[in-house]
């Protein structure tokens, strides 16, 4: 990517500190509990997530099911495509029809990301809205864009996904048993027509770490996140008790885990979608693997029945998970100068009543 160009510029509030605060991370859980069959010590893991949902949004698990294996050929993968001349990676390039595929101009709050992606849907095709029109029920179809090179990619792609789709099942039953609800309460809105994708994110070296960001502060839209990250690091997570952003050390085999803003509504602001952020290093490159779980284009995203009552009204109105996506999509792709579409859109309060539709900045599909 060369010298830093000044689109990439973070204003100076936003700028990373350079000494890292690795002082209390966020929690790390062993998910061993789950192939035992004791209820006294899988209330006890339940209790671990709850508690990690409340207080940090995020979570780092170990022991978690997926083979290394799996992992180690699709990292490695990865670093053999983003390892080609851009001329050849931009033949699989993002479009405005579809999503999916190579990109390497994502922009987070208006500021350029140092960083290039590819993205890959779950369920193909994933079915979606065709325009964000509220009236408008036409359907597309997002089908994955693989290149020539590497001729491993896809296969290791679809190995991957497989094994963290089933580490995302056993996530939500945890979350879903934290949240007091039946264990499968959450799974449905996910195992018919789901639209999860999975990045792989390729940080290069940076000239200006001081300056720039690999993904700038952001939120996950979102259900849930499941990341495996190399050992460089550079993801940092707002920590909720003094806003102070905290590093994440990268733990060898673990994936971290992190509350999307689906949950925080489903579950009544019990659970927050927390920011995070990607700082860069200035001599080594860094990869990510984000597989961002979300539910099928038809969700009516709202608080669930079963955690409201008079004493804890709801919080926010339902939206459409499908038409939420397509507004996101079409403002990041024509780089609408528009704030994008968040959360606090459908929020009850009267304050946020008034602030409704006043749109200034641009955004990624993940934030
Ligand atoms: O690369 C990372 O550590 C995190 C990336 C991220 O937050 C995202 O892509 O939403
Ligand atoms: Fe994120």
């Amino acid at each position: 990517m060369g010298e830093v160009d000044p689109t990439f510029i973070q204003d100076i509030e936003h700028r990373p500190k350079l000494e890292i605060i690795e002082a209390q991370g966020i929690p790390q859980i062993d998910l061993s509990p789950l192939t035992n069959s004791s209820p006294a010590i899988r209330d006890q893991l339940v209790g671990e997530v709850r508690d990690a949902c409340r207080n940090w949004g995020f979570f780092q698990v170990i022991n978690h099911g997926v083979p290394l294996e799996s992992r180690e050929k699709l990292m490695s993968a990865a670093k053999r495509f983003f390892d080609q001349p851009v001329d050849d990676k931009r033949k699989v390039r993002r479009d405005e029809a579809n999503p999916q595929g190579y990109y390497d101009t994502e922009h987070t709050k208006n500021v350029r990301d140092w960083k290039e992606v590819f993205d890959i849907s779950v369920a193909v095709p994933t079915k979606m809205y065709a325009s964000h029109e509220a009236d408008d029920d036409r359907l597309t179809e997002y089908r994955n864009r693989w290149p020539k090179h590497p001729p491993e990619l896809r296969a290791a792609c679809e190995e991957y996904i497989k094994d963290v789709q089933q580490l995302a099942y056993k996530l939500l039953e945890l979350i879903s048993l934290s949240l007091n609800l039946p264990a499968k309460r959450l799974e449905p809105f996910f195992s018919n027509g789901q639209t999860s994708f999975m990045r792989l994110n390729h940080y290069p070296p940076c000239p200006a770490p001081d300056l720039a960001l690999g993904v700038g502060r952001h939120k996950d839209a979102i259900a849930m996140t499941i990341l495996a990250q190399d050992d460089v690091g550079g993801l940092e997570v707002k920590r909720k008790t003094d806003g102070e952003w905290i590093f994440v050390k990268p733990t060898p085999n673990s994936f971290i885990i992190n509350v999307g803003d689906i949950i925080q509504v489903w579950s009544n602001d019990r659970y927050e979608s927390v920011e995070h952020r990607v700082i860069l290093n200035s001599t080594k490159e860094r990869f990510s693997i984000p597989f961002f779980l979300s539910p099928s284009y038809k969700t009516v995203v709202e608080p669930l029945a079963e955690l409201i009552d008079e004493h804890n009204p709801a919080r926010y109105t339902g939206y459409s998970w499908g038409k939420f996506f397509a507004t996101r999509k079409r403002s990041n792709f024509k780089k609408l100068n528009v704030e994008n579409i968040q959360i606090y859109h459908f929020k009850i309060t009267d304050e946020l009543k008034a602030d409704d539709g006043i749109v200034k900045q641009v955004e990624n599909l993940v934030v």
